[in-house]
């Protein structure tokens, strides 16, 4: 049975001023549980705007973001913030991996910050999280310490950290090789296909994008494709 992960109804998104900017305008998007989908677009289309959208760093001017069956409109920013914590997980072109910390500890404090788990539980999930992704030699090594694909790795491994049902990821290859990038690409797959997560991530790279199992395309802040 196929189960909505999240929807945009009717989504606008302005910013107000004496010139008014439209970032998106008027999206209706459904993705579905365990679905890879792949948003792209000329630069400046709104491909970043809608990502923040369905990951409710950003609210839209009109319509709602729905997660998981729940109305986001009209929660407060905590509540929103607490939902973020729990339910998204995001990777974004640059790594955002804090320099001062080891790569276990940067994915260990999103799980420490839930607070749902032990901090010996902490320690194991974000370990294990590591292995997962071939990255066990490196847990006590520094972010400056690791080539830009294995710290990109580790971003997604933070990304996981609360095990979230949605991934969102903006540009995730930007800086990658294109070996890398299609590495990354397969893990995205990976993280859909076999552990039935929702992966929405936005790429210039049309050919990265052909591997997802849907694209969307955005001009001038609306689905065209
Ligand atoms: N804070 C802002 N103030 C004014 N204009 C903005 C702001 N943020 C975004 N925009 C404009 O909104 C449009 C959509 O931006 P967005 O970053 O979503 O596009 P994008 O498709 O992700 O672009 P890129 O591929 O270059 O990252 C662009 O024209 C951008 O210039």
């Amino acid at each position: 049975m196929t189960e909505t992960a999240i929807q945009a109804r009717n989504v606008t998104r302005e910013l107000p001023g004496p010139v008014p900017v439209t970032l998106v305008r008027d999206i209706d998007l459904t993705v579905n549980r365990g679905e890879f989908v792949a948003v792209t677009g000329p630069s400046g289309s709104g491909k970043s705007s809608l990502l923040y959208l369905l990951g409710l760093l950003d609210v839209p001017t009109c319509g709602s973001v729905w997660l998981q069956g729940r109305d986001t409109a009209g929660l407060s920013p905590d509540a929103m913030a607490e939902l973020r914590l729990a339910s998204i997980g995001f990777v974004f072109q640059f790594h955002f991996l804090l320099p001062e910390f080891t790569c276990q500890a940067n994915v260990e404090i999103p799980i420490r910050r839930l607070g749902a788990l032990s901090d010996s539980q902490a320690r194991k999930r974000a370990a294990e999280l590591l292995d997962s992704l071939e990255l066990a030699d490196h847990r006590r090594k520094y972010p400056d310490q690791l080539s830009g694909g294995q710290r990109q790795r580790v971003a997604i491994a933070r990304a996981l950290a609360n095990d979230p049902p949605l991934v969102l990821a903006d540009e995730p290859t930007g800086n990658l090789d294109t070996r890398t990038a299609h590495l990354v690409f397969e893990l995205f797959r990976d993280l859909a296909h076999r552990q039935n997560r929702t992966v929405v991530v936005v790429t210039h790279d049309a050919e990265l994008a052909r591997t997802a199992d849907r694209r969307i395309h955005l001009v001038d802040g609306r689905i065209v494709d």
